[in-house]
């Protein structure tokens, strides 16, 4: 499935997200251009620091204008864990959050690859090539919880997990169909079943439901704290995780450090069933230690745009842009070059 025009909604956000998404735009443009496509980009302003300017998190009208995008291309949002000015969490949970539960995001993809050339700070890190799908739309995220007594010593805070057999199921599915196309074809549930019974058992059942639905893929189990040695230990046993919306967060965290470090982690939030745009965004943060200071590679934004690509039905565009990400990483030998320099020479490559 390709159009002529990919009509593009760019929320570029705060801290190093415009710098990034500039470097990302740059090679999406040329890499597009070269198919014949025409790029239509329209640029909204969200984030903390249109949240100081403004007061505005994310307008109903600006998310149904977002509606009516192909796609949407996202920086990074939020402030520095310090800045007072800023609540803690509006942002994140009435910006960020809002986009992904309003347009269902509820496959979460984030593929961890070790190319060469790139250094891990494992000893012996192997062969590691595998994708988390990570359930984006459940799980503790959906804000169902509050607080009793607040600002007092007997406070009692809650913050409940959301998990429904829907969700559960449609997310397993995804991972199993994204499994059968792999040439290892294994699935690992990640969750935390032996406390967590209730969701977990959900999760643990649906997996086993689902699974007869694909008798090539094989599939296992991990407790997310045994996930995380084995993340350390021998991540080439990975191929897909499927894990919930915590689990996958942190998790995808410590994927990006053991292959080469955040600044290479992209993401995708897709809607499979495309009634709204999916997004498509670096793993990391807006980094305000080093925003402004053209430190950021933007090599997750320009993989997070090949993924957009891939979405949208323009598999060789997207493989022209890892094509040539690779090759710049190789050619790296440690060398630090600005965010604009990792950019243009990824966009003289594709
Ligand atoms: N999707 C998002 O928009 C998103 C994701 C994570 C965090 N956040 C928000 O970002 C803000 C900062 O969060 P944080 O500090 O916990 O996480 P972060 O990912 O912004 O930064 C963590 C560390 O990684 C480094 N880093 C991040 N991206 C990099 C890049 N491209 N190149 C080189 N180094 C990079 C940073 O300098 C920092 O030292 C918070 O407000 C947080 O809520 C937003
Ligand atoms: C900023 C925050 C809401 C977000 C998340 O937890 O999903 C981020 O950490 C991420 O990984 O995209
Ligand atoms: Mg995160």
């Amino acid at each position: 499935m390709s159009a002529s025009t990919i009509n593009l909604a760019v929320i570029p956000g705060d801290g190093i997200g415009p710098e990034v998404t500039a470097e990302a735009l740059k090679v999406l443009e040329k890499v597009v251009a070269a198919e014949g496509v025409t790029l239509e980009q329209t640029h909204y302003k969200l984030g903390a620091q249109h949240w100081l300017e403004t007061g505005e998190t994310l307008p109903d009208a600006v998310l149904e204008d977002l509606r009516t995008r192909d796609a949407i291309l996202f920086g990074a949002v939020g402030a520095a864990p310090g800045d007072t000015r800023i609540p803690s969490g509006i942002i994140e949970r009435e910006m960020l959050l809002k986009l992904r539960f309003s347009l269902d995001h509820y496959v979460n993809l984030r593929p961890s690859k070790l190319y060469g050339g790139v250094g891990s700070p494992l000893s012996n890190p192997g062969n590691i090539d595998f994708i988390v799908v990570r359930e984006g739309t459940e799980g503790p995220y959906v804000g169902n919880g509050g607080t009793l007594r607040g600002g007092t010593r007997h406070e009692v805070a809650t913050e409940v997990s959301l998990n429904t057999a829907h969700g559960v199921e449609r997310v397993v599915r995804d991972a199993f169909r994204r499994a059968n196309e792999r040439p290892r074809k294994k699935l690992t549930l990640v969750h935390k079943h032996n406390v967590l019974v209730y969701a977990g058992h959900l999760w643990k059942r649906t997996v086993e439901a689902v699974a007869q639905e694909f008798p090539e893929v094989s599939h296992d189990y991990l407790h997310i704290d045994a996930a995380t040695i084995f993340m350390v230990t021998d991540p080439a046993r990975f191929d897909v995780i499927v894990t919930d919306n915590l689990f996958g967060d942190i998790i995808t965290d410590l994927a990006a450090a053991i292959t080469g470090g955040i600044g290479l982690a992209a993401s995708g939030n897709i809607n499979m069933d495309r009634t709204a745009p999916s997004m498509f965004e670096p793993v990391h943060g807006s980094a305000p230690d080093i925003a402004g200071q053209q430190k950021a590679d933007p090599t997750a934004a320009i993989l997070s745009a090949a993924l957009l690509l891939e979405h949208l039905g323009y598999s060789a565009a997207a493989q022209r842009i890892e094509a040539a990400v690779v090759a710049d990483v190789e050619s790296r030998n440690g060398e630090v070059r600005s965010t604009s320099a990792i950019g243009d020479a990824i966009a003289a490559a594709v």
